[in-house]
């Protein structure tokens, strides 16, 4: 069943998997061009980027695939994609029906390309697209199941002080909700703890010498393959306050 320890537990699974799939967009150039509005053959402008449509024709391989039958998994484009051929499961949800279906991929999308891809990829430009975008898909797919998994945090909170999140809710206070949701000492621990696994996964291993204690690698962030610093301020300025957005905007429908 769920409880704080467990969502906490699964929010600290997740970090592995972001610090990772950051690393390895990380590895390719930027590749502007693959985030460019396409061309048709007779030079018409279409709506659509390289990555876009990759990732729009992945999520609906994936739909087929049954990905989206958990509700942890919430698809960018979800208008399109097509339903499961995959054998059914049976999936327990934890989630009161209403408000499951809150999410901020939208925000997560546009935050991924206009802020957060420019400070992990260098300029320049290999041509590999598919090889890129299917790492930006990667980051997008792990950064919108932490971040929407504030649906569950926000089930876990409610049922454990139903009586002040009722009243709360039912006089619709926003700033209020905020706060009682909020655990600053949780927020820096968990800041913290990213920036470390930044510099251990992101470092150089070779065989010669000891293994890098973060005192003498956190000095200098260029040693490593994603900054350590962009991590802990991915966290502090746009994971940690996205999760909470979530949290509040399912708790306004926890009563519906
Ligand atoms: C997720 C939680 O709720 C809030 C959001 C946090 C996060 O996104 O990491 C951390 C602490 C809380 O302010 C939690 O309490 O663990």
């Amino acid at each position: 069943g769920l409880s704080l320890d467990t969502v906490r537990d699964f929010l600290t699974r997740e970090e592995d998997t972001i610090v990772f799939s950051l690393i390895e967009r990380a590895k390719y150039p930027l590749n502007r061009p693959a985030y460019d509005p396409l061309h048709s053959a007779a030079g018409r402008r279409l709506n659509a980027s390289f990555v876009e449509l990759f990732i729009r024709e992945s999520e609906a391989v994936q739909s087929k695939a049954g990905r989206y039958q958990s509700l942890q998994e919430i698809p960018f484009f979800a208008y399109r994609v097509p339903s499961a051929l995959a054998p059914p499961y049976n999936f327990t949800s934890d989630l009161y029906p209403a408000a499951a279906s809150v999410n901020v991929n939208d925000a997560i999308w546009s935050m991924y390309f206009d802020e957060l891809l420019p400070r992990l990829a260098k300029n320049g430009d290999d041509g590999n697209y598919a090889v890129a975008a299917d790492a930006d898909l990667a980051c997008l797919q792990v950064l919108s199941r932490r971040i929407n998994y504030g649906r569950y945090v926000a089930e876990v909170k409610f049922r454990g002080d139903q009586q002040t999140y009722t009243s709360l809710i039912q006089a619709k206070d926003r700033d209020a909700l905020v706060k009682l949701l909020t655990s600053e000492a949780q927020e820096d621990v968990v800041k913290r703890r990213v920036e470390k696994k930044a510099a251990v996964f992101g470092q150089s291993v070779t065989l010669d010498g000891p293994v890098q204690t973060d005192a003498n690698s956190q000095a200098n962030s260029s040693l490593f393959k994603v900054d350590p610093s962009v991590v802990y301020e991915l966290y502090g300025q746009r994971v940690i306050p996205l999760t909470k957005q979530v949290e509040v905007e399912y708790l306004l429908h926890r009563l519906d």
